[in-house]
């Protein structure tokens, strides 16, 4: 079809290197020449581009040309990166939609509600941001657009089209228009999930999954507010910036740095590099276990306490596991002594069919979860209550994530002119009022490194890289995980095993807990604001290290027991 498809020669993208790093031109051969270059013809014999084989920032950027358009009107740079993804498409002009409003912001895209002036069809436009023409925000439009080509299924979002501007400098994604996440409608006041409710959403949610795992796609991001669900209750995956290509039969090192940390499974945390469909498994049990108990079940505020939190449910690792996996942290993450896993003790009020498959997909062990089709087995599922019909769900008002954002920032903003809001925990009560103490908004996947990030660039003045940090770009998902270790000076240690968890898990101290972490907007603010409180002598100290690319390291303590308890503090 005349798209000219890139991929690269030297230097595949999928080795892996401890350096994790966005490679300099000068680190690049001169001749561009070296990248193998074909041309398809009606693609018959084209291998489909994989997302790692995207070429990398530094290959693309000397050659992003905007104004270059192929014959079916593509700007040139969009066919090298995702010819396969868009070939049998030509492109909508912009100013055949109305922009309405702006509903939403992701890392490198603004979203917008629009109409769609040829079918009048109301749609969801996908603004991918290039600025100063940065090739990463083209990556992970690039991987967005090859994986949902691949997808096809009523619970997953559908790209319907895309948009490119009259310049071609910016490229919208046309997707079929939702009104709500998961996120949002957990955090409408008064609204509390029944089990067949719990069940046709989690239903709907394994469906997708099941999709995507079966044509080799980790979504790798799951999370309420990526769960996008319509005024007919239809629920869809959505986000797809992270998604990868994966073979179970040939695995390839993938990056640690991927889902949101309330939501990542301990492998992640660990530092594995090789894993499957048991990271998003991982990620649907606590949707599943937020669903019934109307908050989330591990809000960790940091990497270290994400894994403490882990352990203190889900028990910690066996010896043979420790032994067995050789992963990066274990040393630094093993606990003095074993947490006993107490799911069935702690989440006691759950309904007894719903314990079964918590258990499975929160096995710590990756193989032990199983699938999302045996999850679908379950008898979660098959006993009664059953599923309702996803028509069935009450209508709600508009309730994403971004809704909810906007109007406790509203209440916010009320309460400064009414002169309330400056005084000591006032926003924290705003908060937890109006979360009404069921589900806020989870920190971003890899919000500690962002934060440490930012932290950095202020101190570097550093500012050229931006979104290369956040996520490692997806050429390097061939690429081992940030090196820990290098970096530590000791081992992290969680003391001895404690066991005032299971007893305190859904007491009031645990929600408190839940609304700081939301009112101070993650873990580094937490950090800042708790510096300086006093320290009781039972406190345990252990050291835990953002990577050493960053090159700077931070030192918490664990203050107390129990999951609502403890603090972490910066003590830089
Ligand atoms: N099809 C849609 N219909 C309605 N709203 C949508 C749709 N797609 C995305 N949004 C809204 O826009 C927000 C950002 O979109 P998305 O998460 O896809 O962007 P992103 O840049 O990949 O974000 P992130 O930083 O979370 O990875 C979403 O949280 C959602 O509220």
């Amino acid at each position: 079809m005349g798209c000219v498809i890139g991929t690269l020669l030297a230097g595949d993208s999928r080795k892996p290197s401890g350096d994790s790093r966005p490679r300099r031109n000068a680190d690049l051969p001169s001749d561009a020449s070296r990248d193998v270059v074909r041309v398809t013809n009606g693609g018959e014999s084209e291998p489909t581009l994989q997302a790692d084989d995207v070429p990398t920032p530094d290959r693309i950027k000397p050659r992003l040309e905007f104004g270059l358009k192929t014959s079916q009107g593509w700007p040139s740079w969009l066919c090298e990166v995702a010819g396969e993804a868009i070939k049998d498409w030509t492109p909508r002009r912009a100013n055949t939609f109305e922009k309405l409003a702006k509903i939403g912001q992701g890392t490198y895209s603004n979203v917008y509600k629009a109409r769609d002036l040829i079918t009048g069809k109301i749609v969801a436009l996908k603004k991918v941001r290039f600025d100063n023409l940065e090739p990463e925000s083209l990556k992970f439009m690039a991987r967005e657009i090859l994986v949902l080509r691949k997808l096809d299924h009523p619970n997953v979002i559908k790209l319907e089209g895309l948009v490119t501007s009259r310049m071609s400098s910016s490229l919208y994604l046309v997707f079929e228009y939702m009104e709500h996440d998961l996120s949002g409608l957990a955090a409408v006041q008064g609204v509390k999930f029944t089990e067949p409710q719990v069940k046709c959403y989690m239903n709907q949610l394994l469906s997708g999954l099941e999709h995507c795992h079966n044509n080799g796609i980790l979504h790798r991001d799951i999370k309420g507010s990526n769960l996008l669900i319509n005024n007919e209750g239809i629920l869809k995956i959505a986000d797809f910036g992270l998604a990868s290509f994966y073979d179970p039969e040939h695995k390839q090192p993938m990056t640690t740095r991927v889902v949101t940390l309330w939501y990542r499974p301990p492998e992640l945390l660990l530092g594995a590099t090789y894993y499957g469909v048991g990271v998003d498994l991982w990620s649907a049990g606590c949707i599943l276990g937020e669903l019934l108990a109307g908050k989330p079940i591990m809000p960790g505020r940091t990497e270290v306490e994400q894994l403490h939190k882990i352990f203190k449910l889900c028990g910690s690792p066996s010896e043979e596991y420790w032994k067995k996996s050789r992963l990066p942290n274990a040393t630094l993450f093993k606990p003095q002594q074993p947490y006993k896993r107490c799911i069935s003790e702690a989440l006691k009020n759950f309904p007894p069919s719903s314990l079964p498959l918590i258990e499975t997909l929160l096995a710590i062990e990756p193989d032990e979860r199983g699938s999302a089709t045996a999850a679908l087995n379950s008898e979660f599922f098959t006993t009664e209550p059953y599923a309702c019909e996803p028509s069935s769900l009450p209508k709600y008002p508009p309730s994403k994530e971004m809704d909810v954002k906007l109007r406790d920032q509203e209440a916010r903003r009320q309460r400064g002119l009414s002169g309330k809001a400056n005084t000591g925990d006032g926003n924290r009560r705003v908060r937890a009022r109006d979360w009404g103490g069921r589900a806020i908004p989870a920190p971003e996947a890899n919000a500690e490194l962002h934060a440490n990030l930012n932290q950095w660039r202020v101190l570097t003045q550093a500012n050229a890289k931006s979104k290369s940090e956040k996520f490692p770009p997806p050429h390097q998902d061939g690429a081992v995980g940030h090196p820990r270790d290098k970096s530590h000076n000791g081992p992290v240690s969680f003391g001895a095993a404690d066991t005032s968890f299971c007893s305190s898990f859904f007491e009031s101290k645990s929600s408190e807990s839940v609304n700081n972490t939301a009112a101070t907007g993650g873990p580094s603010r937490r950090r800042t604001k708790r510096r300086g409180t006093q320290m009781a002598p039972s406190q345990r100290f252990f050291r835990a290290f953002i990577p050493a690319s960053v090159g700077l390291s931070m030192e918490y303590r664990i203050k107390g027991k129990g999951s609502g308890s403890e603090v972490f503090h910066s003590r830089r």
